[in-house]
Formats: C-alpha cells, sequence, structure tokens
C-alpha cells in the first residue's frame, strides 16, 4: 500500500492562467474524495498578489465536504500562513523549506537557513495543539539557479525540521530533473536523521522522469506519493515549470504492479475531462485518453 496526497487544488491550479471559481475548486475538491483521495492539498495561505490563484483559501476551506477519514492540507510558506491556516481549519499543515538559498529567496524572500527556524517554530506551535504539521523540502533534486544541490543540505533541512516535531517530511522535485538513483540517496539520508518520521515525496513530470522517481520511492520505502489529476501544476517561480506526475497515470502505474492506493481510477478518469473542460486546454494525464488495460 502506498497513500495519494492528492495536491490539484494547490499545486495543480496555482500557476494556470484561467482562475477557477470557489464553486469549481471544491467541486474538484469534492470529485477527487469521492474517488477515494484521503488526504488533499486544498489550498495554500500565500500572499494573493503573489499567487493569485490561491486568494480564496478561507472560502475554499469553509466550502469543502468534510467526510470522516478525510484531511485537508494547507501549504503555508511562512508564519502568517500557518496562522491564516489554522484560523481557516485545516487538519493538517504543509511547511515549505527550498533547499537551495536562490530559490529561497525567489520563492520566500530569505534563505534555507532562516525558513528552516520558520519551519521549526511551525512544527513545534503544531505539536503543542495536535495538528500534524509536514515539512516539504523544495529543490530538493536541483535548483532552477544555481544548479545541483547539495543533498547534505537537504539531509540538514530535515534533521532540524524532525527534531522540532515535524511529523512527516516529504522531498520535493520542484523542476522535474531528479533521478531514481537520487531518490535513493536523498531519501537514504532524511531516514538516518529523521528515522521516526513519515516520508512522503512530491515529483514533478519536466524531463519525463516523474513516475520511475515515484516508483523509486515507493520501493525506498515512501509512505504517501503526491500527486495532480491530470497532471496539471508547477510552481509559479521556478521558471518553465511543468505539472506534478497525473494522480490517474500513477494509481495505473502502482496498482498494476500490485500496490494498492485505496483509490478508484473509473472514479479519478473523469476528472481529467473536468479539468481540461474548466482550464480551457487537455490536460497532460495520459491515461483518460489511452484508457485502462485491461478494459
Ligand atoms: C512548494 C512545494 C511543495 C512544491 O510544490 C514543489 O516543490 O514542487
Amino acid at each position: 500500500m502506498v497513500g495519494i496526497v492528492e495536491v490539484s487544488p494547490r499545486d495543480g491550479l496555482q500557476n494556470e492562467k484561467t482562475l477557477l471559481e470557489t464553486d469549481a475548486k471544491v467541486d474538484l475538491i469534492t470529485q477527487a474524495i469521492a474517488a477515494g483521495v484521503t488526504r488533499i492539498e486544498s489550498c495554500s495561505f500565500v500572499h494573493p498578489k503573489l499567487v493569485p490563484a490561491m486568494a480564496d483559501a478561507e472560502a475554499v476551506m469553509e466550502r469543502v465536504p468534510r467526510p470522516a477519514g478525510v484531511s485537508h492540507i494547507g501549504l503555508v510558506l511562512n508564519r502568517r500562513g500557518f496562522d491564516r491556516a489554522v484560523s481557516a481549519g485545516v487538519d493538517e499543515v504543509n511547511v515549505v523549506v527550498p533547499a537551495s538559498d536562490t530559490f529561497s529567496e525567489r520563492n520566500q524572500n530569505s534563505t534555507t537557513d532562516a525558513l528552516t527556524a520558520v519551519a521549526e517554530e511551525v512544527c513545534a506551535e503544531a505539536a503543542s495543539t495536535g495538528l500534524p504539521a509536514t515539512v516539504t523540502i523544495a529543490t530538493s533534486f536541483g535548483c532552477p539557479f544555481e544548479g545541483e544541490v547539495d543533498p547534505d543540505r537537504v539531509v540538514e533541512v530535515a534533521r532540524r525540521s524532525a527534531a522540532a516535531g515535524a511529523k512527516e517530511i516529504a522531498i520535493a522535485d520542484t523542476i522535474g530533473v531528479g533521478v531514481p538513483t537520487q531518490v535513493r540517496t536523498l531519501l537514504d539520508g532524511v531516514r538516518s536523521v529523521a528515522p521516526d518520521v513519515v516520508l512522503r515525496a512530491h515529483f514533478h513530470n519536466t524531463r519525463n522522469t516523474g513516475f520511475a522517481n515515484a516508483v523509486a520511492a515507493y520501493e525506498a520505502g515512501v509512505a504517501w506519493l503526491d500527486s495532480s489529476n491530470g497532471g496539471i501544476g508547477g510552481c509559479p517561480f521556478a521558471p518553465a515549470a511543468t505539472g506534478n506526475i497525473a494522480t490517474e497515470d500513477l494509481v495505473y502505474l502502482l496498482e498494476r504492479m500490485g500496490v494498492p492506493t485505496g483509490l478508484d481510477l473509473e472514479k479519478l478518469i473523469p476528472i481529467a475531462g473536468f479539468l481540461s473542460d474548466q482550464l480551457g486546454y487537455r490536460v497532460p494525464a495520459l491515461l483518460p485518453r489511452a484508457g485502462t488495460f485491461p478494459g
């Protein structure tokens, strides 16, 4: 079994030219939950001027369905975002720390070290109130401005986050440059300093290595993989960003390998059509075009 965190309402929509109405976002989240999704990144609490597509985060959280067993995650970049997420009633927070300083400056106007301190504060406060906190280490596999990222920087963020009370650590390939050997090396490093945290991985398919990386992460023991319905997504501050690995393609891959995901492909597939209609182009996921096998 591997769990899937659905990130289309957040990563998927954050960089789209078409801004979806709140009702359409709630519709997307409702369809994902109906397909079996139990953890969903429903919004991010970021500055509306910087990421206008997430400006209605509070309104989304007010209207999302909240059946038992479903956890709505709010992504945060700083303390202010954390406070907003808590007030909006999220079930979990995901705080982002980029492993490269230049990306940290462009994305969050700070350094890796200072953002790790923010994550430490958020994790400690979340732990004191029983709110699960994830730290996602962005640009773990490479930085669009600096190039290669030293794996020791990733491991150090993980070490400090775990010590501060993070329940989960995700390694993120923000710009889709990673390969499976890197996945194994990074996960070994993170596990060596944070043996008790849950491991999660987040891949973009920018150079067509995302699915190979997801399989490598599963084989290396991650409990959760992020993916996005339709394969939409991308960071607004990463040049030439492209989508996350597509949820329906990932579920097909894993289930054909005999790895249960708990998701229902028949219910996932129509979501790509919904997103294509909303966004005005054909989303990149391949399974909705090719169909399942055996049929
Ligand atoms: C901000 C993080 C979570 C992300 O989406 C990425 O690095 O791709």
